[in-house]
């Protein structure tokens, strides 16, 4: 058996051979046209150049009609200890074996050409190459689904999509259609809450975790099943932007997330999940409070935990978007023998939309032979022709049974056993209905806002008020909050405040704005999030938080070191140093573009405040050098980096005249007082001597490593 990489080798040109036609011919000039006479006309006979054009205009094909915006990588996935209790799958059953990957991840409703940041689920596609066919596990970075039945899915992405009248807007969920679909939908509103959150916003692909959301099974070789949701769980741990931040790196980088991740993986900062299993026994199918084939429900982590099996790296770029990202089809129904489906209404109906989809999108019942989908281990069947058909089949035998030209009339031998349905019991009548068991709408969305820390659930109200606004239908917005309403009263009141309209809590009535006290009630309110979320008394879960519980690390972090003439270089040099040691990425952002000569030397900047901004790094550092220092305070630009990585909770930090900076850009009290020796205040490190510069650099990488700083009273009041 080929490896993937051996494969794909095979196929893969860097087109270096002298230029041919497509049939092959030597080309001499394919700049100019073969014409009657040096004016022309063009002679029909040019076979190059209609052979050219003709190729050209036929290069577009659909782009996918959800999840059309995405970027991928290969790489490999290993079990850690066989499952074989579980499953018979030799992908989780052999701890030797690299299993070939290639992963594709994606925004849902933006054209192929939107913005990376935009506020939306990410879908989170591995196609494993295992031994016994390809493992599609089609997930999503967010557990749980909008709807429990796939019927609805046509009107939901109808609804999501820009409004058929004008095509607007652009991947963004902030439209009445979107909303008047949601507010009838109550089934949607725990997925709400996962949208409003920040889950919608990752900081980059290696710091999402997926999920398969649905449940499926495992069988042993006894054809014993036991029920299992999947996770992957990042290695540097989930993190997330801010708002303000994506909708700003939509402008300023919309291709961040591709960029980011092809970047790491080209410098060898490959990223990283282990597999996490939930799992459950048949028996106790129905010991919970909700149904586990409702695709609106997780199961909480604290009921079942996560076991982590395998990791899976991703540490090779493709070669060729379209030949690869583009073209390759996840198809739910791409399971093993020793993983199988669960009755779930929403998988059921995927399991016929992507086989399906793909058939219109790549043109051919034969795209299972393109390079990027084809399996590595051997294909066999009696599937014959139709369009763009690549292999040869030999003999006359296209059907079964078969004796003739050495075949065997079975389909299977024992030494090569096939796929086998878990012979699961059904029966009922045919009935077109939504289970009692899948009634409940609240309760998990309830949890989600509970198990949220005080500044998640700002962000959670945040976005509510920032997309309910942009509702045109006062209607819509009403039924949203009554629906708030039945998740959290004091929610409900903030996103109320926004809207202008007035709703019932047990904090206070909420006041419109306008009226004399409607900003003491916005504080009241903030108050009582941070009350309920200190005291923990309501249900809460772990796992859902992106603030506790999430692994911190520095690694790939990018760090602006800003830097004018006469900047002090070995002051860079330190910090500089401080950080790879950790991980980090600093890149030196100038006044200007190249070398910026500095005390005891010269640095070189590759990025300057033209091409660059706050937005892109996830930290900001500010060296010495009084004339550096006095050069980027005279500026408006270096004071509003600081400012925006400020108010987006960022680490920044500031060696000797640097303070001077951070001192113009920020309120006096964010600013920690350094008396000589590093000091920190809330994610802001500081030192006046410059002989500490150790201690800072440690100080700066823990507070880079810790991701955001929300600590800070007055992120509301800075202004960027
Ligand atoms: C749990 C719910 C769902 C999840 C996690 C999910 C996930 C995904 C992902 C990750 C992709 C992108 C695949 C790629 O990268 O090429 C995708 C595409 C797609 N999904 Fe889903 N989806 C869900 C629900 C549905 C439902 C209910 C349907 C239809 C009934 C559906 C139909 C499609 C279609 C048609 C595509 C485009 C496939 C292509 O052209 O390659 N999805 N989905």
């Amino acid at each position: 058996m080929p490896s993937k990489d051996q494969d794909l080798a095979s196929v893969t040109t860097a087109d270096t051979e002298p230029m041919t036609t497509n049939q092959g011919q030597p080309v001499t000039d394919d700049q100019n046209s073969l014409k009657a006479g040096h004016r022309g006309p063009t002679l029909l006979e040019d076979f190059i150049l209609r052979e050219k054009i003709q190729h050209f205009d036929h290069e577009r094909i659909p782009e996918r009609v959800v999840h059309a915006r995405g970027a991928a990588a290969h790489g490999f996935f290993q079990v850690y200890e066989s499952l074989s209790d579980l499953t018979t799958a030799k992908v989780l059953t052999d701890p030797s074996l690299k299993t070939p990957v290639f992963v594709r991840f994606s925004t849902v409703a933006g054209s192929r050409g939107s913005a990376d940041t935009a506020r939306d689920v990410r879908g989170f596609a591995v196609k494993m190459y295992t031994p016994e066919g390809n493992w599609d596990l089609v997930g999503n970075n967010i557990p749980v689904f909008f709807i429990q039945d796939a019927i609805k899915f046509p009107d939901l992405i109808h609804a999501a999509k820009p409004e058929p009248n004008n095509e607007i807007p652009q991947a963004a969920t902030a439209h009445d259609t979107f909303w008047d679909f949601i507010s009838l939908t109550p089934e949607s509103m725990h997925m709400v809450m996962w949208i409003m959150s920040d889950r919608s916003l990752p900081r980059s692909f290696g710091q999402m975790d997926g999920f398969g959301v649905h449940t499926f099974r495992l069988v042993n070789a006894e054809g014993k099943s036991t029920f299992v949701k999947f996770h992957w769980k990042p290695i540097l741990g989930a993190h997330s932007l801010v708002w303000d931040e994506a909708q700003k790196i939509a402008g300023k980088d919309p291709d961040f997330h591709r960029r980011d991740m092809f970047d790491s993986i080209e410098m060898g900062n490959f990223f990283e999940w282990e597999l996490g299993l939930q799992i459950l026994a048949e028996e106790d199918e129905h010991k919970f409070d909700f149904d586990i084939l409702d695709a609106t429900k997780l199961w909480p982590e604290d009921l079942i935990p996560v076991k982590r099996v395998g990791k899976m790296t991703l540490n090779r770029n493709p070669d060729n978007y379209f030949a690869e990202t583009e073209q390759v089809a996840f198809m739910t129904t791409n399971i093993v023998p020793g993983i199988d489906f669960s009755d779930d209404p929403l998988l059921q109906g995927r399991n016929f939309s992507y086989l399906d989809t793909q058939l219109s999108r790549l043109g051919t019942p034969n795209f299972a032979e393109l390079p990027i989908n084809r399996p590595v281990c051997p294909v066999s069947n009696n599937q014959r022709d139709a369009h763009m058909r690549h292999t040869i089949n030999k003999g006359r035998v296209s059907y079964a049974p078969a004796s003739l030209d050495g075949h065997s009339p079975a389909e299977v031998t024992p030494a090569r056993p096939g796929f086998v349905s878990y012979p699961e019991q059904v029966e009922g009548p045919k009935v077109r209905v939504r289970s009692e068991s899948f009634g409940d709408h609240y309760g998990q969305a309830r949890l989600f806002w509970n198990s949220q820390t005080a500044i998640e659930k700002q962000h959670i109200a945040k976005a509510l008020q920032f997309e309910l606004s942009k509702v045109g239908t006062r209607e819509v917005r009403q039924r949203m909050l009554g629906h708030l309403e039945q998740i959290n009263d004091v929610l409900a009141a903030q996103v109320a405040l926004a809207l202008g309209e007035k709703v019932q809590t047990n904090h206070q009535t909420a006041t419109p704005p306008g009226s004399a006290d409607s900003a003491d009630q916005s504080k009241v309110l903030a108050a009582a999030v941070t009350q309920t979320t200190a005291s923990g008394g309501a249900e809460r879960t772990s796992g859902l938080s992106l603030v506790e519980g999430q692994p911190q690390s520095a690694k790939g972090r990018k760090v602006a070191i800003l830097a004018a003439d006469g900047v002090d270089v070995a002051q860079v040099k330190a910090i500089e140093k401080a950080l790879t040691a950790g991980g980090a990425l600093p890149e030196i952002v100038g006044t200007h573009l190249g070398t910026l000569t500095g005390v005891g030397g010269s640095v070189e900047a590759t990025k300057t405040f033209a091409n660059t901004s706050s937005v892109l790094f996830d930290a900001v550092f500010v060296p010495g050098g009084a004339d550096s220092v006095a050069m980027l305070t005279a500026q408006g630009d270096p004071r509003v980096f600081i400012a925006e990585a400020y108010k987006h909770a960022k680490p920044i930090g500031a060696l000797a005249e640097g303070a001077a900076l951070l001192a113009a850009a920020l309120p006096k009290a964010s600013v920690p007082a350094s008396k000589g020796k590093t000091a920190e205040l809330h994610g802001v490190v500081s030192a006046a001597e410059a002989a500490d510069v150790n201690a800072l650099g440690a100080a700066f990488l823990a507070a880079v490593a810790a991701h955001r700083h929300w600590d800070r009273a007055d992120l509301d009041t800075v202004a960027a």
